[in-house]
């Protein structure tokens, strides 16, 4: 842990003292509650509106949980409640705030409900987070596992028909693909928004542009990452990309091109955008709105008119790709 303390207040208030290195770079926090979905002694039952999954619209780990829900019609069985984009500086509380008090849970903010879970909680309250109505507590914030326990914990509540997103022959290749796509493309626009480095900034740039060329190149000849058949990979790519040229783009300078420039990327992007689960969650206001008015390099709230975001409606004509491994 002595590696990851920096001498410094981090003026990104996004961002916990804690999650700096010395050298610059942005070490993202552990998520604190784990515990897993399941049938076992100690797990967390799987039951019809029990639980209750806190997000932002503008947040790329919570929108997962979104469309993965959607497309395995779990968003019948576990209510979602949803924040104000941008978090409150006007206030003794930093975090994030629904508009009114959250309809079920009654709280104003989401450390409230962090607190009464855990009165010593350390770190940033973040979403997503999982609260089992029954006690009122948060139990799980898991950003990482969580898609998979909708996959495969939550089976008997599948809709009929839905998609397998963690197909058992594709598991070891999409493990492999998302740690690339976690460390390089959605924490890697993070770790070059958040440096406090000029080398840590270049670092994290090279590093999602070199990925991104890669993705490009496989999805020449490839629908989406693994063929015809939307997996798990596909949601962790797609939220960063819907979010490139409206919020990272500029606000964290990843800035070598924009989505559009690269046309297999942007083209799957659309692909996935045009269908329902992916939409009717895409709030584009929520996105502009948490990246550019957050900011505190922003003083004067000036919100970013551009891009033109009706080009997300335009044909992709990515239907008749080969699958893959063909
Ligand atoms: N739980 C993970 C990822 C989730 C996460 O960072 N969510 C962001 C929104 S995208 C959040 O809630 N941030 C609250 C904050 O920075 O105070 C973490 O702890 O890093």
């Amino acid at each position: 842990m002595s590696s990851i303390i920096n001498q410094h207040e981090p003026l990104n208030k996004s961002v916990s003292p804690l999650e700096l290195s010395q050298d610059g770079r942005f070490v993202r926090q552990t998520s604190r509650f784990i515990t897993p979905f399941g049938d076992q002694a100690g797990q967390l039952p799987i039951e019809s509106n029990r639980y209750r999954l806190l997000v932002s619209y503008a947040c790329p780990w919570a929108h997962r949980q979104l469309i993965a829900l959607k497309l395995l019609g779990l968003d019948k069985h576990i209510s979602i409640g949803v924040v104000n984009p941008v978090r409150p500086t006007n206030t003794d509380k930093k975090d994030w705030a629904f508009d009114e008090p959250d309809s079920v849970l009654g709280i104003r903010y989401l450390s409230d409900i962090y607190l009464a879970t855990d009165p010593d909680y350390i770190g940033r309250f973040t979403v997503p987070a999982v609260v089992d109505l029954s006690t009122k507590k948060v139990v799980n914030n898991d950003f990482l596992n969580l898609l998979r326990h909708w996959q495969l914990a939550w089976k008997s509540l599948h809709k009929a028909n839905a998609s397998d997103l963690y197909p058992e022959p594709l598991r070891t290749q999409i493990d492999e693909l998302n740690e690339l796509i976690f460390n390089d493309v959605n924490n890697g626009v993070y770790k070059a928004g958040f440096a406090t480095s000029q080398t840590a900034y270049e670092q994290a740039y090279d590093q999602l542009f070199s990925t991104l060329d890669k993705l490009e190149q496989r999805l020449a000849h490839s629908r989406y990452l693994f063929g015809d058949q939307i997996t798990d990979s596909d949601i962790r790519l797609y939220v960063t990309l819907v979010r490139f040229d409206v919020a990272y783009y500029n606000g964290f300078k990843c800035n070598r091109q924009r989505l559009i420039d690269f046309p297999n990327l942007w083209g799957y992007a659309r692909d996935l955008y045009q269908q329902d689960a992916f939409k009717q969650t895409t709030h584009f206001d929520h996105i502009k709105a948490h990246y550019h008015l957050s900011a505190t390099i922003n003083p004067y709230q000036i919100l970013p008119k551009g891009p033109d975001l009706s080009l997300w409606d335009s044909p992709h004509h990515r239907e008749q790709l080969a699958q893959y491994g063909e």
